[in-house]
C-alpha cells in the first residue's frame, strides 16, 4: 500500500462516525442540535480519523522510499520523537516520546522517515508495548540492520483523567534486536546517549 497522508476525509466514514458521536452526545442528556454542538459530531469524526490514519499507511514503504546504499556501520539514533497514540482499551490518548536507533548493514534511511514510522504506528488503536515492537519490526524489515532499538516513554490519559488517576507515572517500554539484544556494551551506549541532554 502506498504512503498516503490524510488530505481528504472519507465521506462515508465521516457520516457513519458522526452518527455515532451524535448518539454519544445525546447520551449525556445534551441536545446535539444545540448551536455549540451542531458541528461537533463531524469535527469529532474527523479528529478520530486523523488519530487513526496510520491504518492507511505502510511503514516499510516509507522507509524504502528514502533508502540509500551506504557503507556505514555506526549507530544512528533519532531520539525524542514526540508521539500521540490512542489506548485501545479506553480510546484515550497516550503521549510521550520515542527513541529509535539502528546500526546500518549496507543501507541507511532518511532520518525523517524514522519519525514518520513512529506516527504510522502511533496513529492506530494501540498498546504501548505493541507500538514499540512494530516500529522495530518495520526498520528491521526495510533495512536488515545489524541491530535495532526502540524505547518509548509515555503518559496514558486513561491513568490520569480516570481510573487510577496518577498524574506523574510514566511508562517505559523497549524492544531490542540484533547487536542491541546480544551486546550489552552497544545497548548501554544507546541507553546512555538517549538519556544525555544535548541542549
Ligand atoms: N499493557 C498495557 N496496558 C495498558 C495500556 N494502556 C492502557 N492499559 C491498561 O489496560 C488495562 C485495562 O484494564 P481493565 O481492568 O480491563 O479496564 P479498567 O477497569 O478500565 O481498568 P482501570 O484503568 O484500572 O480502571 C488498564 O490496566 C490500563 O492501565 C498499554 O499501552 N499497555
Ligand atoms: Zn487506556
Amino acid at each position: 500500500m502506498a504512503y498516503r497522508k490524510i488530505e481528504q476525509y472519507d465521506d462515508n466514514v465521516t457520516k457513519q462516525l458522526s452518527e455515532c458521536y451524535k448518539t454519544i452526545i445525546a447520551s449525556t442528556g445534551e441536545d446535539p442540535q444545540r448551536e455549540g454542538l451542531l458541528k461537533t459530531p463531524e469535527r469529532a469524526a474527523k479528529a478520530f480519523q486523523f488519530a487513526t490514519q496510520g491504518y492507511e499507511q505502510d511503514a516499510v514503504a516509507i522507509l524504502n522510499s528514502a533508502r540509500f546504499k551506504e557503507d556505514i556501520s555506526e549507530m544512528v539514533i533519532v531520539k525524542d520523537i514526540e508521539l500521540y497514540s490512542m489506548c485501545e482499551h479506553h480510546l484515550h490518548p497516550f503521549y510521550g516520546k520515542a527513541h529509535v536507533a539502528y546500526i546500518p548493514n549496507g543501507y541507511i534511511t532518511g532520518l525523517s522517515k524514522i519519525a514518520r514510522v513512529v506516527d504510522v504506528y502511533a496513529r492506530r488503536l494501540q498498546v504501548q508495548e505493541r507500538l514499540t515492537t512494530q516500529i522495530l519490526g518495520a526498520i528491521k524489515e526495510s533495512l536488515n540492520p545489524l541491530g535495532v532499538a526502540v524505547v518509548i516513554e509515555a503518559k496514558h490519559l486513561c491513568m490520569m483523567v480516570r481510573g487510577v488517576q496518577k498524574q506523574n507515572s510514566v511508562t517505559t517500554t523497549s524492544s531490542f534486536d540484533g547487536e542491541f539484544l546480544n551486546n550489552h556494551i552497544t545497548r548501554n551506549e544507546f541507553l546512555k546517549l538517549i538519556s544525555a541532554n544535548l541542549d
